[in-house]
């Protein structure tokens, strides 16, 4: 089946030699909703301009299903590529009803099928009975559910979303998360969303596009993204994860956390047999007295009904633990913790091939 948006090569420099986005091929099938996630700088709102026809490719080619939209000193306008748009702000029209906001790009339709339309939109994002008020008689999640019937209104091709949920606070940013979800399976549009906010982004994606310095660096679904991690970059950035010193033996990979059985041989990327293993916060578990390893707690921070604890080892490494709120561990206490990994993912102890594709070992 022909994608919804192809991208093909695509770089993008705004000055000479410092390119913000590079050699980027990323194809989005129908009814898929992919977010591009990546940390601050690293061109995702840039990879979006593009996509919508604000900016113009380098190098490469942009496709939305089949036509060519952009190339090297072509650029089809925003407002020929059938594609829908909800900016950070939402910018809704003050001065028009919810009524005329949804409506707005639908001027060259005949006027039933304006207020079929308008019916539809407003009964899909939940907001009937809504029509004559005003933006600013709106709550800023209800806003931002005019801003999504506004732009899926006209029946767009595909759907940009960015960062839709920065203004809102953090109560209302789960709640919403939910909804938006639900929204978007209904209409089963196509969409293309950035964020850098990871829980939004594994709640909401189909597909995660992780970006490293302008890079496509993992295409995946979230699952395969966190079990499998491609990069070190991957694994850090999502999820938490730290990386320990391991020594790989016959059966077993060495490591400060105890000795991790596998059941699969080591790729030859690890012929010094020195690897670096993943270890993320929810794999991490207190311990006994008499069991695990010791380690002292450097710092706590609360992520919803838990708590992350930063963890330092006899060795100096660090590492992050997820425990239960009640367990209530201070800063400089001591503590035993083992580690049960679901994935044991590895990277080459070798630091000079940190982009080298992941070896996965699945655990007994
Ligand atoms: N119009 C422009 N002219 C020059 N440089 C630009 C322009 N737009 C973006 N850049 C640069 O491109 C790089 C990527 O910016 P971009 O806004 O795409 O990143 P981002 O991943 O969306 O970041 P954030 O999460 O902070 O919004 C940055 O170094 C930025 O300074």
């Amino acid at each position: 089946m022909t994608p919804v948006l192809s991208l093909q090569g695509v770089s993008k420099a705004f000055e000479p030699n410092v390119p913000v986005l590079r050699d980027v091929d990323l194809q989005v099938e129908s009814g898929t909703v992919v977010c591009l996630l990546g940390p601050s700088g690293c061109g995702k709102t840039t990879l979006l301009r593009l996509i919508a026809g604000f900016e113009e490719p380098t190098e490469g080619e942009l496709y939305i299903i089949k036509r060519l939209v952009s190339r090297p000193g072509m650029k089809v306008p925003p407002e020929q590529r059938h594609i829908g748009m909800v900016f950070q702000d939402y910018a809704l029209f003050p001065h028009m009803t919810i009524a005329q906001n949804i409506q707005f790009g639908l001027f060259r339709w005949p006027s039933a099928w304006r207020r079929t339309r308008l019916a539809e939109m407003l009964s899909l994002v939940g907001l009937d009975g809504m029509e004559k008020r005003y933006p600013h008689e709106l709550s800023g999640g209800q806003q931002q559910r005019v801003a999504l019937a506004r732009a899926l209104a006209p029946n767009p091709q595909l759907l940009l979303l960015d960062e839709p949920f920065s203004n809102l606070d953090v109560n209302l940013r789960q709640q919403l998360r939910d909804e938006m979800h639900a929204i978007l399976s209904k209409a089963d549009i196509t969409t293309v969303l950035v964020t850098h906010d990871q829980e939004e982004a594994l709640s909401l994606a189909d597909r995660l596009a992780v970006i490293d310095q302008g890079r496509i660096v993992q295409y995946a679904p979230p699952d395969e993204v966190l079990q499998q991690p491609r990069t070190r970059f991957v694994a850090k950035f999502l999820g938490l994860g730290h990386f320990l010193a391991g020594d790989v033996q016959p059966h077993c990979i060495v490591t400060e956390l105890g000795n991790i059985p596998y059941h699969a041989d080591l790729p030859l990327a690890h012929a010094d047999r020195q690897v670096d293993v993943l270890v993320r916060p929810e794999s991490v578990q207190l311990c006994g007295h008499h069991d695990g390893t010791p380690a002292q707690v450097v710092r706590s921070s609360f992520r919803g009904t838990r708590k992350l604890y930063t963890l330092s080892l006899p060795s100096g490494a660090q590492l992050c633990g997820l425990f239960p709120q009640e367990v209530a561990l201070q800063a400089g206490d001591h503590i035993r913790v083992s580690w049960h990994p679901e994935h044991m993912v590895t990277f080459s102890g070798n630091h000079s091939q940190e982009t080298q594709a992941l070896d996965e070992v699945i655990v007994e």
